[in-house]
């Protein structure tokens, strides 16, 4: 592991099932330690495409899944069936197996508008052990996270540190589908934070967004440069 900036802990592996291995034995020892602690545990997770092995590990670990909530960290406002759904993905590729087990709760997507979405979703999050034991963010090459995207309609409440929200609405022209997202406060909050990245091509955007200062432009570094939480960065090529 090795420090690159402030608050920035790097894990390089030298393939991704090797990081895959590696990141669900650290998120099932926090969820396991938290359980021990506290009697339950509360997991947020990304979608996309690059999650997909470590939801298939994470499914084969055997943990107390039955003392552990998992939501997302960002949701597409699609129908739940959608292939673009990371809903889909989660019921699909995580809870499955031993993680079967696990209490769920989804984004509410299929209110008339986002906010009245974002609304209910926080109502319905209402009943998560705040604060997150585990948050596992991804990354778009656009140096977006969560549903932080560039030009994003609602980005500074999304990122207002202040903004006592734990969910926002977000339009923006890279995000496709209008999107609902965890807010950055819920987020830096999380006892055990991630930034689960593969390839050469995020690993120079990654790069990237260590330098400069502009975090609307690559809203990453809203979680990168910040003194609040150490933020675990795995990678292989
Ligand atoms: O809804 C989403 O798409 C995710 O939550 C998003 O923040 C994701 O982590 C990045 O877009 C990376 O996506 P890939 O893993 O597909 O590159």
């Amino acid at each position: 592991m090795t420090e690159t900036g402030s608050g920035v802990r790097r894990h390089d592996y030298s393939d991704r099932e090797a990081l895959a291995i590696a990141l669900a034995a650290g998120i099932a020892a926090q969820l396991a330690g938290a359980i021990a602690e506290r009697g339950e545990a509360a997991l947020a997770v990304s979608g996309g495409s690059t999650p997909k092995t470590l939801f298939k590990v994470l499914s084969e670990t055997e943990i107390a899944w039955d003392r552990v909530t998992v939501i997302l960290v960002d949701e597409r406002i699609c129908p739940p069936d959608s292939e673009r759904a990371n809903q889909r993905l989660v019921r699909e590729r995580l809870l499955t197996g031993h993680a079967a087990k696990a209490h769920f709760t989804a984004f509410e997507t299929g209110l008339a508008t986002p906010d009245e979405n974002a609304r209910r979703s926080a109502e319905l999050f209402a009943t998560v052990a705040w604060p997150l034991d585990v948050a596992v963010l991804g990354m778009g090459t656009d140096g977006h996270t969560a549903s932080f995207f560039p030009g994003g309609d609602m980005l500074d409440r999304a990122l207002d540190p202040d903004s006592g929200e734990r969910v926002v609405p977000m339009r923006a022209d890279g995000a496709g589908e209008p999107r609902l997202t965890l807010t950055l406060p819920v987020l830096l909050d999380a006892r055990f934070l991630a930034l689960h990245i593969e390839g050469e091509e995020k690993r120079a955007v990654f790069e990237t967004a260590l330098g400069g200062n502009d975090v609307r432009a690559m809203p990453v570094r809203a979680v990168l440069q910040q003194e609040k939480t150490p933020i675990h960065v795995f990678w292989a090529p």
